[in-house]
C-alpha cells in the first residue's frame, strides 16, 4: 500500500537541501551515519516499545527498564559496538536508567580522582559491568552547597580504614540516580577527619569534601547500610524508571586505599598530603564533564518538541475570521504561532553549535588537566555551568510553550510533550540548580571585570578587553537590514553584557562585604551571566556561518535561523539593552520589525528544517508529530489504545453511578 504523505506540499516548498543540512545537524556525516543506525537498530527492536509506558505503575515501570537496559547490553556485546555507539543507543533507547549514572558520573569520577594504580583496578571491572556504580553526592540537607556535606570518613590509623557515618539526618545521601536498587558500588563524599582534625581548611573553603569507592550491597545491603529509594516523582513514567536513592551508613569500615587519591591522599601513618600540583576543583570535574554532556544533548530534546509542534502546527486548520465555516489557516501561518515557534526552532540549532564548541572547550581542557595545565578550568567551569543552566531552562519552557502551541491534543499523553516535559524539568536542578549555576558564572565575570588592567581576559570573556569601546560607542544600526551582519549582532550583545556586568561590579564595590554584596545583588547577577551566556550562544551561531558549510540554500537557511535567534533576543530583553543605554527604542523597534521578516523567510522551510533533525518516529513517540503526518486517524486509534477504553463500563460504575442514578445512595 501507497503511504500518503500528508506533509508533502509542505516538504516541497524547502529552499534548501535536507540531506545537506542533516549533516550539519548531525555534526558530520559519520555521526548522522552513526545516530542513524542506532536509532534505527532501537526503533526496528521490539524490547524498546515504549508507547505503553506512561500506562505502567512504578514497579512494572521498573522492571521494564531493567529488562530495556538488560537488552540494550546484550546488543553492546552480541554487536560488539564501541562506548560511542553504546552511548547513543542508551540515548534513542530514551528511558533514564541506572546505566546513565554508571557511564555518565561513576565511571568519569573514578577516571578524573582515580591514582592510577586505582584506576586500574576499577575501571576494567566498571567497564565489563561486573559492577554497577552510582554517584553519592547530594544530601538530605545539602545539594548545592557542597561544603556543607555532613558525611565524615573518619580515618582509623590503627586498622588503617576510613569509618563512613551518617551523624545526622540531614546527611542522608539523597537522590543519587541508580543508588536506590541496582548500584552495586558508589563514590560517596564525605568529610574528611584524621586525628581528629578537619583536612583540607582552605581560603575557600571551612572543609572538604572527598570521594570514596565504596562497596554497597549484593542484594541485600551490607551491615551498617540503609538504602532505599526516595519514591515517586513527577510525571507519569518520566524519571521513574530511575532509582534515585536514600543512603545512611552507620560507622562503616572500608580500606584506607578506597579514598580516591588523585586529588589528595591520606599515609599508612595518618598524614595527610594534598597534591600540590592538582587544584582541589578537580574534585568538582565530574560534574563539569556532565554539564558539557547535558548542553552537547539538550538541543536534541528541544528539537524533538519543536519537530513535534512544528508538524503539527504544519497540518491543522483553523477557520479564517471572514469565515466561520471553511477552515483553510494552517496554525503555523499565523503570525503569532510563529512568533512563539520559530525561535524555539532557531535555539535547537542555536543549543547544537554552541554545544559542539563545548565539547571542543572541554576536551582541550581535559587535555591540559592530564598534562597538569589547569589555567583553563575557570573558564571552562563557567561555560559549562552557565551554558547548562541556560540551555536546559530555555528547553524546559520550550517544551511546555510547544504543548500549548499543539493545543488541547499537546496535553495527551500520546502527543509525547508531557512525559518529554517531566523527563526533561529536573534538567534545571541536577548537575546543579541552574539559579546557583548562573550565580558561579556572575563570580567568574565580575572577577573578569574587576581585573582589568592587569589580567588579560581570555576566551569567552575577550570582549572585556575592548570594555571602554562597548561602554562608550552605541549602536549604529539604521535600517532593518542593519540587524542581519554578524558583527552587528555579536557587538550588541557584547555591550549589553559589558554594560551589565560593569554596573554590577560598581555596585558590589560599594559594599565592604564582598559576600554580603553578592547575596545582596544576586537577582542582578543572574541577569548579568544570562548576557554573559547569551553572548556566548549567538557568536559561536554566528562563528559557524564563517565556516565552509556545503549544500544548496544550506548556509541562507542557517542565517535565518541565526538572526531569529538573536534578534527574538534582542526583542526579549529590550530593556537591558535600552536601559543600558546601548539602543535607542527606534533600533529596538527596527530589530523586531526585521524579526517579523525573518519568520516569513523562515516559513517555507520549517517543515524541512525540522526534518533535518532525521528523528525516527519511535524516538519522537507522538501522534501529532508523526513524519507522514497522518495524525487524526491515529489519535483516533491512539485514544481506543488507552487501557481505559477496554470496556465501556469503568470500575466503580455500579458502586457509585447506580446508586445515584436509582436515588439509592442513603445505602452507601
Ligand atoms: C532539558 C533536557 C536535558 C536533557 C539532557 C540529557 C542528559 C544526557 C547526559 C547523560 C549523562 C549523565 C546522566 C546524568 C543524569 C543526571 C545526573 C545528575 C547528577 C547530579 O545531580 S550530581 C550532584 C550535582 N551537584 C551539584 O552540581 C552541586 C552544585 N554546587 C556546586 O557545584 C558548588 O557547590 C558550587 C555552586 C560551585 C559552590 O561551591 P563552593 O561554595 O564550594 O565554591 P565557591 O563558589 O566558593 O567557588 C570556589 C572556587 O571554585 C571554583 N569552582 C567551583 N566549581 C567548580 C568546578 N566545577 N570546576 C572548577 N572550578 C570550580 C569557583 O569558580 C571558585 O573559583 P575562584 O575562587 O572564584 O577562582
Ligand atoms: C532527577 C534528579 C537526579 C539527581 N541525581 C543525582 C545524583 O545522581 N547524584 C547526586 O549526588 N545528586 C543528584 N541529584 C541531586 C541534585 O544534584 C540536587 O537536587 C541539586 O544539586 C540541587 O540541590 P538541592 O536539591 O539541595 O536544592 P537547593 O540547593 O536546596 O536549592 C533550592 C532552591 O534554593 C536556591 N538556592 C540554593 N542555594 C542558593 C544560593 N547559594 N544562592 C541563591 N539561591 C540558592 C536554588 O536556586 C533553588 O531555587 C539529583 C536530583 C534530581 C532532581
Amino acid at each position: 500500500m501507497e503511504l500518503v504523505d500528508h506533509l508533502r506540499d509542505e516538504r516541497n516548498k524547502a529552499q534548501f537541501d535536507v540531506e545537506a543540512m542533516k549533516v550539519v545537524w548531525a555534526g558530520s556525516p559519520q555521526e548522522l551515519q552513526l545516530c542513524d543506525r542506532m536509532a534505527n537498530l532501537v526503533a526496528n527492536h521490539p524490547a524498546f516499545e515504549k508507547l505503553k509506558r506512561p500506562m505502567l505503575v512504578r514497579k512494572e515501570l521498573f522492571k521494564n527498564s531493567l529488562r530495556k537496559a538488560a537488552y540494550a547490553r546484550k546488543l553492546v556485546i552480541d554487536l560488539g559496538l564501541s562506548e560511542e555507539e553504546a552511548k547513543w543507543l542508551r540515548f534513542y533507547i530514551d528511558e533514564p536508567t541506572y546505566p546513565d549514572l554508571h557511564w555518565g558520573m561513576f565511571i568519569p569520577a573514578i577516571e578524573g580522582q582515580g591514582s592510577e594504580e586505582q584506576k586500574e583496578k576499577w575501571l576494567p571491572l566498571s567497564r565489563n559491568m561486573q559492577i554497577i556504580g552510582c554517584y553519592a553526592q547530594t544530601e538530605m540537607g545539602h545539594g548545592s552547597n557542597v561544603q556543607g556535606l555532613e558525611t565524615t570518613a573518619t580515618f582509623d590509623a590503627q586498622q588503617d580504614h576510613f569509618i563512613i557515618h551518617s551523624p545526622t539526618l540531614t546527611s542522608t545521601k539523597w537522590w543519587p540516580g541508580g543508588l536506590g536498587k541496582v548500584s552495586t558500588h558508589a563514590v560517596v563524599y564525605a568529610r574528611l577527619i584524621v586525628n581528629g582534625e578537619f583536612h583540607g581548611v582552605h581560603g575557600w573553603y571551612n572543609y572538604y569534601s572527598f570521594s570514596f569507592f565504596l562497596y554497597l550491597e549484593d542484594h541485600s545491603p551490607l551491615p551498617g547500610i540503609t538504602v532505599g529509594d526516595v519514591g515517586l516523582k513527577f510525571g507519569n513514567g518520566a524519571y521513574n524508571t530511575m532509582d534515585n536513592g536514600l543512603l545512611r551508613f552507620h560507622h562503616v569500615r572500608i580500606p584506607r586505599n578506597q579514598m580516591l587519591m588523585r586529588v589528595s591522599q591520606v599515609s599508612r601513618e595518618g598524614k595527610y598530603m594534598q597534591c600540590d600540583d592538582v587544584p582541589r576543583q578537580l574534585i568538582y570535574g565530574t560534574m563539569v564533564s556532565v554539564r558539557q554532556t547535558i548542553v552537547a544533548m539538550v538541543s536534541r530534546t528541544l528539537s524533538r518538541a519543536v519537530c513535534i509542534a512544528t508538524r503539527y502546527s504544519a497540518l491543522r486548520r483553523q477557520h479564517s475570521s471572514s469565515s466561520l465555516v471553511v477552515p483553510c489557516f494552517l496554525m503555523i501561518d499565523y503570525q503569532s504561532q510563529q512568533s512563539r515557534l520559530f525561535p524555539l526552532l532557531a535555539s535547537a540549532y542555536a543549543f547544537k553549535f554552541v554545544g559542539e564548541w563545548l565539547k571542543w572547550l572541554y576536551t582541550d581542557v581535559k587535555q591540559r588537566l592530564e598534562a597538569n595545565d589547569f589555567s583553563t578550568l575557570p573558564e571552562a567551569h563557567a561555560s559549562t555551568a552557565g551554558l547548562k543552566s541556560l540551555t536546559t531552562s530555555a528547553t524546559v519552557d520550550g517544551i511546555e510553550e510547544c504543548m500549548k502551541l499543539c493545543g488541547g491534543d499537546g496535553y495527551l499523553v500520546s502527543s509525547g510533550l508531557p512525559e518529554l516535559f517531566a523527563v526533561s524539568v529536573p534538567a534545571c536542578t541536577y548537575e546543579g540548580d541552574n539559579t546557583v549555576l548562573m550565580l558561579q558564572v556572575a563570580r567568574f565575570v565580575v572577577k573578569t571585570v574587576s581585573e582589568v588592567g592587569y589580567k588579560e581576559p581570555l576566551g569567552t570573556s575577550s570582549y572585556i578587553r575592548r570594555l571602554n569601546t562597548l561602554l562608550h560607542n552605541n549602536c549604529l544600526v539604521q535600517t532593518g537590514e542593519d540587524w542581519v551582519k554578524g558583527d552587528r549582532i555579536v557587538e550588541a550583545f557584547e555591550a549589553r553584557a559589558a554594560r551589565m556586568a560593569v554596573t554590577c561590579t560598581q555596585h558590589l564595590a560599594k559594599f565592604q562585604d564582598p559576600e554580603q554584596g553578592f547575596s545582596e545583588l544576586s537577582a542582578d547577577l543572574v541577569e548579568v551571566a544570562v548576557a554573559h551566556c547569551q553572548l556566548i550562544v549567538v557568536s559561536k551561531f554566528v562563528e559557524k556561518l564563517a565556516q565552509d558549510i556545503p549544500g544548496k540554500g544550506v548556509k541562507e537557511a542557517l542565517e535565518v535561523l541565526c538572526y531569529v535567534y538573536a534578534l527574538f533576543l534582542v526583542h526579549k530583553h529590550q530593556g537591558d539593552f535600552l536601559v543600558t543605554g546601548y539602543l535607542t527604542p527606534k533600533q529596538a523597534s527596527l530589530a523586531n520589525r526585521q524579526l517579523r521578516i525573518l519568520y516569513s523567510r523562515l516559513r517555507p522551510n520549517a517543515i524541512a528544517l525540522v526534518d533535518a533533525f532525521n528523528h525516527t518516529d519511535h524516538y519522537l513517540s507522538s501522534v501529532v508529530g508523526r513524519y507522514d503526518g497522518n495524525v487524526y486517524p491515529n489519535l483516533y486509534q491512539a485514544a481506543f489504545n488507552d487501557p481505559f477504553n477496554d470496556s465501556h463500563v469503568p470500575d466503580g460504575y455500579h458502586q457509585y453511578i447506580h446508586p445515584i442514578l436509582n436515588q439509592t445512595l442513603a445505602k452507601l
